[in-house]
């Protein structure tokens, strides 16, 4: 095994808190490892090192600052084996997700809002569970993702592969994404797609839009819409960009986080729903993670595709778009193609 994937064991097995993640098409590989289990928290977002950020914008985003770390870099080839895929579905209820879709409809049908994500945890038993293989695994199958490795000992530990870009800050130049809208990949890259997943790709376009139009970013430019593949699923996909003249990172995010490709739209209306009915916390995911102020560079993604691990047990988080046009049962279908993507790495 190489240094670095050595020094995650280690550290994993000494309580340690560490990050390790590559870029989306990038070949290096960095790892961040802290010195001591102490909990810091970004207080304005100025700081320098690595965020990890609930889905609550309410609660307190953790940070490794870099002045306290230690860090690796590589850029091996990985050539590991397949899963195992020696796995039970613990818990993974229907009923309740079918249950919860129909009332995200009918809250729309009463007009409280026009879109809403609602998600739900799959709860996976495994067996001889080797954190570093899932993790080289992850980063075999995903080249064009953000994939990530994520623990401290009195939080926990995350992995995931995300496809969703929140904000990149080089300079004053200022990136982000629309991303929505979701069909199982069958070999074609061009394929059909519907009113009910073009819409809701475009509330997240609109929104993302007009947000940007309240704050100081200028020469915004938003792409075609086009489909983009993420593991075994195709999304609609539209690049955003602009010139940042005053904004500071807390502000964008304030005004970005979260997007409704995880909330909805209204935000408020929407996330409100999301706290009172989901019934669960999804803690990290749909949050955002990466590092924040290196060389003047910012690079945040959404926490999605991801699961967090106790011992024997993975929870993969899961949610898609609610519209006025979604049916439970396609909706339910859609978590099982995401549960899919993420499984089929164990
Ligand atoms: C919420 C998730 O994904 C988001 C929801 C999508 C959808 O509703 O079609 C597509 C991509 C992501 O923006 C998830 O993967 O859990």
């Amino acid at each position: 095994m190489s240094l670095l994937f050595n020094k995650i064991s280690d550290h994993h097995s000494n309580e340690l808190p560490f990050v390790c993640f590559r870029k989306p098409n990038e070949k290096t590989i960095k790892g961040v490892f802290c010195q001591s289990d102490e909990l810091h928290y970004t207080k304005d977002y100025t700081e320098r090192g690595f965020v990890f950020a609930p889905f609550n914008a309410e609660e307190s985003s953790l940070i490794f600052p870099y002045v306290s770390c230690e860090f690796l870099e590589e850029t091996a080839a990985i050539h590991v084996e397949e899963g195992a895929k020696k796995f039970e579905v613990v818990t993974s209820d229907k009923a309740k997700h079918l249950h919860l879709v129909e009332r995200g409809v009918e809250a729309i049908e009463e007009g409280k809002f026009k879109k809403v994500v609602l998600s739900r945890i799959e709860e996976v038993q495994i067996d001889d569970f080797q954190l570093v293989s899932v993790f080289q695994r992850m980063l075999q199958k995903y080249e064009n993702a953000f994939v990530y490795v994520w623990y401290h000992p009195k939080v926990g530990l995350w992995l995931g592969a995300t496809p969703e870009r929140l904000v990149t800050l080089k300079g004053n130049e200022f990136k982000t994404m629309a991303l929505a809208g979701t069909q199982s990949f069958e070999g074609n890259m061009k394929p059909d797609w519907g009113e009910k997943e073009q819409k809701e790709h475009q509330f997240v376009v609109d929104f993302i839009v007009s947000q940007i139009q309240k704050s100081s970013i200028e020469d915004l430019y938003v792409s075609e819409t086009y489909t983009a593949k993420a593991g075994n699923l195709l999304h609609l996909k539209a690049d955003i960009s602009g010139k940042i003249k005053g904004d500071k990172l807390q502000d964008i995010l304030h005004i970005l986080h979260p997007t409704p490709a995880v909330c909805g739209l209204p935000k408020i209306e929407s996330r409100d729903f999301i706290l009172e009915e989901e019934g669960y916390s999804r803690k990290y995911y749909s949050g955002f993670l990466g590092e924040i102020n290196i060389t003047s560079q910012t690079e945040l993604f959404v926490n999605l595709r991801c699961m967090e691990f106790s011992k024997t047990l993975a929870n993969i988080y899961v949610g898609g778009g609610i519209t006025s046009q979604s049916d439970s049962e396609k909706e339910w279908e859609e978590t099982i193609a995401k549960t899919q993507t993420i499984k089929s790495i164990l």
